[in-house]
């Protein structure tokens, strides 16, 4: 269904050099998503998981193909998605099997299209010609379809609950039956007893439909309950991929490991490891995790210490592996 090989996505950053040093100013580059390969199969649900700035977006606007990717290829149903240009494949077939739903149904909303407008407007952009009638039809069906009442259709947006109107944004992305949803965290901007209805209903349309997932979040709790196989990012690199109860009993990698004992318990849990951005904790020192990732402005001290291996580009830490060798 969706294989994806090499995919590379180097940003241009400015360099630290002076322009009076030999060599001059060069450019820099921050390898947002780095020779990354995946494949997903039809009907899977994959999640991909990972610390803020590890490139998930970039990741999925590569293959939304809202980027135009450094290197690499996007195989979506047999078509190489990665050679239509970024302008053709809003119009192009294979967007209309690759659809998207986005993380906050406020921002991706239009405010001046109706529910009505919203759910109907991949049909009239992709799909065949329809009247009046047929489309009023279609979409009190989709309404139906994601527990929406068809009443609110001619509602706008700011007419909505927030559970109404990440209802909505499924309805516009299942409107042409398509084969793949890649979904950017799509329950983040709601409160926790919508999210948990919105998920379970997203776990239906996935069974009814048949569609493969590319589910993105950083709640690894609301992958486990969706996804039969998850991805952990890191620095721009799948570091470790497996079933999901694989995942989750016998993490691997040293950053899954940390991620899953970061998953909030009851107890304290006196084996967690500290992730990025928060303070080493006596019990668990963790030499080896850079806490500054993408935020250090200009690589400090203390996280040289934190992370020994950590090597700072201009305003970003850019390394290979902060963590020792890892069996592949
Ligand atoms: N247009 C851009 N120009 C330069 N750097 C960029 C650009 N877009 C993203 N980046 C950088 O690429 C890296 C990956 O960003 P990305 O948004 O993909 O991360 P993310 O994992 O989705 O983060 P979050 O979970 O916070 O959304 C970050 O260091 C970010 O600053």
């Amino acid at each position: 269904m969706l294989q994806v090989t090499n995919l590379t996505k180097f940003f241009p950053v400015a360099a630290k050099t002076p322009r009076w040093m030999p060599g001059g100013k060069q450019t820099q580059y921050l390898h947002a998503v780095d020779g990354l390969d995946l494949t997903i199969q039809p009907g899977e649900s994959v999640g991909l998981v990972g610390e803020s700035g590890c490139g998930k977006s970039t990741l999925i606007r590569l293959i939304s193909r809202l980027l135009e990717p450094t290197a690499g290829a996007i195989l979506f149903d047999g078509v190489d998605i990665g050679q239509i240009p970024v302008g053709d494949f809003s119009h192009s077939a294979q967007r209309a099997k690759l659809q998207m739903v986005f993380q906050d149904p406020s921002d991706s909303l239009n405010p001046r299209f109706t529910a009505f407008d919203t759910i109907t407007e991949p049909i009239r952009r992709l799909g065949s010609k329809q009247d009046q009638r047929r489309l009023q039809q279609r979409a009190t069906e989709l309404a139906q379809q994601v527990g929406l009442p068809p009443e609110l259709l001619s509602r706008f947006p700011h007419q909505l609950s927030g559970g109404q109107k990440a209802r909505v944004g499924i309805a516009r992305a299942i409107a042409l039956n398509p084969t793949m949803l890649i979904l950017d965290e799509p329950t983040s901007a709601l409160d926790v007893s919508v999210q948990a209805v919105i998920l379970h209903l997203l776990a239906d349309l996935r069974k009814q439909m048949n569609i493969s997932y590319l589910f993105i979040s950083h709640d690894l709790n609301v992958v486990r309950l969706l996804c039969d196989r998850i991805l952990v990012m890191y620095l721009g690199k799948l570091v470790e991929t497996g079933p999901t109860d694989d995942i989750f009993n016998h993490p691997r990698h040293p950053y899954t490991q940390a991620l899953i004992s970061a998953i909030p318990a009851f107890e304290a849990n006196p084996h967690r490891i500290p992730l990025t951005g928060e303070p080493r904790s006596p019990i668990n020192p963790s030499p080896n995790i850079c806490r500054l990732y993408g935020r250090c402005p200009k690589g400090d001290d203390g996280c040289q210490q934190a992370a020994p291996n950590l090597q700072p580009i201009n305003d970003y830490h850019q390394v290979a592996c902060h963590y020792p060798a890892y069996p592949q």
